[in-house]
């Protein structure tokens, strides 16, 4: 029997600091997030990160926590797996979390003992970062050591030039701006950054965000000094990959652009670092330089041609093994 697993990154449990410290302990355990070596980083993160940061996000995640369906992450990881099982009758869909819960390991290993023999994995992040794509595969592998029926597995590659994708990204942010009572001077094309280090290491994110933007922009059909492309949510003290999304705002005010709209292609559903970050955090940062308005433009989340692309993308790695 084959099923169809989506993996994302997680969130926690609720948006209290008892909940954010295991959150963040398991996400800044990872070597593939953090690179800094062990004996170095465990006094850093123990000593001085999880005695800070966990009520920080707290406060941050309460301001985006739904009452009704919680974490945005969550509810639109949900939605998703629902909507494209809608388009494989025959093939389970199901998710797992690589931070929290549902873990991968707790749905793979249900899955296997439901009688799984053949798995389709389609990790949520249409770039591939070492710190994002390899660390779903690593939470799949790991779990894969330690039982006896390994199932057969396929894992979708990168879709960061997928036109099913790029069509989706392009759908959203025109049905969006349709609805808005005034259009933007300046369009930003924000992505979750990395540090530089680790791109000069070998890992590939930024050039596959830049062939995603490349290819996006044509069906846009906007001109060259309309858009910028940036990086958000630096963490730590290192130089991430530049320019940074917060100084291109402020530069953008500062030359006069009154009206801006942003949109995130490399997040496929809305979380912390697009509401509250961009929604909130950048657009104070905006306004304060001389900006008057910022609108956020929502993710791929279930925009029904996000899930038809997400359906063609896994069908063309299902080749075989899906109707
Ligand atoms: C979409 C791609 C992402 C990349 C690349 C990425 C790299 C990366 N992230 C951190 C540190 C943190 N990220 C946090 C939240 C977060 N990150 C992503 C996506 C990418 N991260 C998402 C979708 C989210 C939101 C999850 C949610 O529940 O809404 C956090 C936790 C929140 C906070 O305390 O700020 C941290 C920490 C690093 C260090 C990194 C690459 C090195
Ligand atoms: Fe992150
Ligand atoms: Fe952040």
């Amino acid at each position: 029997m084959t099923g169809i697993l989506l993996v994302q990154l997680g969130t926690p449990d609720a948006p209290t600091k008892a909940a954010l410290k295991p959150y963040l302990r398991q996400f800044l355990s990872d070597p593939r997030v953090i690179e800094v070596p062990k004996l170095i980083w465990w006094p850093i993160l123990h000593g001085i990160i999880l005695r800070t940061r966990p009520a920080a996000s707290a406060e941050k995640y309460a301001r985006i926590w739904d009452a009704k369906t919680g974490s945005p992450l969550m509810h639109y990881t949900k939605r998703q797996t629902e909507l494209l099982q809608a388009h494989f009758p025959d093939t389970p869909v199901r998710f797992g979390m690589m931070i929290g819960n549902p873990s991968v390991e707790k749905v793979v290993t249900e899955m296997i003992a439901a009688g799984f023999d053949r798995l389709i994995v389609l990790p949520m992040f249409p770039q591939y970062s070492a710190t994002t794509f390899a660390s779903a595969t690593d939470a799949l592998f790991k779990t894969l050591l330690k039982v006896r029926r390994v199932p057969a597995v396929r894992i979708v590659p990168p879709y960061y030039v997928h036109p099913a994708y790029l069509n989706a990204v392009a759908a959203v942010i025109q049905d969006d701006l349709a609805k808005l009572a005034w259009q933007p001077d300046h369009l930003v094309v924000s992505f979750h950054g990395i540090p530089q280090s680790y791109s000069k290491r070998g890992d590939p994110y930024a050039t596959q965000v830049v062939r995603t933007t490349r290819a996006l922009l044509p069906r846009l059909g906007l001109p060259r000094d309309k858009w910028t492309q940036t990086y958000q949510s630096r963490f730590g003290k290192e130089p991430w990959l530049k320019p940074y999304t917060d100084d291109v705002l402020t530069a953008l005010a500062k030359r006069g652009v009154k009206r801006v709209a942003v949109t995130l292609p490399g997040f496929t559903a809305d979380c912390l670092e697009t509401i509250d970050e961009i929604g909130r955090e950048s657009r104070e940062v905006f306004e304060h330089a001389g900006g008057e308005h910022l609108h956020n433009i929502p993710c791929l989340n279930d925009h029904p041609k996000w899930i038809e692309a997400m359906a063609a993308i896994v069908r063309d790695e299902g080749h075989g093994w899906v109707k």
